[in-house]
């Protein structure tokens, strides 16, 4: 994956634009992502650990906005079981662009890794085919919070018996405490990995508008409400978590 550093708040900008996945983003990405997520490798190699474990013969693994393929890669590695196929679904051209270059690089260095499909699309108007692993990780918390039940009712209905839906977000706390403590660790966690005040600034107004967090309350009753039965969390560092939902 490439290498570029992330600079791309290092210099004042007379206004910050929202934060898009875009080509200067894209070049950026694995950085930025690794640079800005506490626990991010350890997420994304565990998600293929954990998909392995509910992956049903036959059946699709969905990784949601799939970005460059972190998931889509670690799902390759880890999921040996028969006739499962994964397809990685984005809606930034870009994006789905480079995550096409990525696969085909993980292809010629692997032998009998699944199937897959790269999609550009939208996952909001994605017709799902049954599925035993479904993934979102940090993909959730850019789609408008008034369509977040429905995306999760209709991924509840694709999901097979023995499945799991797969989610990671950023947090927000509804203790005011808790949420300034975490959040303020956050910024510790990115100044820690070279990130200058004046980028941590910038890039949290870039993504204020575009990017909204919910609680670990919040998401665990909506999965419910979208007909989960079960939701366990399974890993969280500072202000980032993940869940395992049940069908
Ligand atoms: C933070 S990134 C996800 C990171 C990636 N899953 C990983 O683990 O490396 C969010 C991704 O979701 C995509 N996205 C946002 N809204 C989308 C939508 N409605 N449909 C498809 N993709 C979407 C963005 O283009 C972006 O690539
Ligand atoms: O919360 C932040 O400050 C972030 O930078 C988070 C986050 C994310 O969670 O997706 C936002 C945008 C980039 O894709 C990388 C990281």
């Amino acid at each position: 994956m490439s290498q570029e550093p992330d600079r791309l708040f290092a210099q004042p900008l007379p206004q910050v634009p929202d934060f898009a996945f875009n080509e200067d983003v894209v070049r950026v990405f694995p950085d930025m992502i690794k640079r800005s997520v506490p626990g991010y490798p350890t997420i994304v190699e565990n998600l293929g650990v954990l998909a392995a474990q509910f992956a049903q013969p036959h059946s699709v693994l969905y990784d949601l906005g799939s970005s460059l393929g972190a998931v889509t890669q670690a799902l390759r590695r880890h999921v040996r079981t028969e006739g499962c196929s994964v397809i990685a679904v984005d809606n930034s051209a870009a994006m789905v662009e480079r995550c096409r270059e990525y696969l085909n690089g993980q292809d010629s260095m692997f032998q009998e890794l699944l199937p897959v499909q790269v999609v550009e699309g939208d996952i909001l108007a994605l017709q799902f085919q049954p599925a035993s692993v479904v993934a979102l990780n940090f993909t959730l918390q850019f789609i408008a919070p008034e369509e977040r039940l429905a995306l999760l009712g209709r991924i509840r209905q694709a999901l097979l018996p023995g499945g799991a839906l797969i989610l990671s977000e950023k947090l927000r706390f509804d203790d005011l405490e808790e949420h300034a403590l975490l959040t303020d660790l956050h910024v510790a966690f990115k100044r820690a990995n070279g990130y200058s005040e004046l980028e941590i600034a910038q890039k949290r107004s870039a993504i204020e508008n575009v990017m909204k967090p919910d609680s670990l309350e919040e998401h665990r009753e909506r999965l419910l409400a979208a007909g989960f039965s079960k939701v366990v969390p399974w890993f969280q560092c500072l202000n980032f978590a993940s869940l395992i939902a049940l069908p």
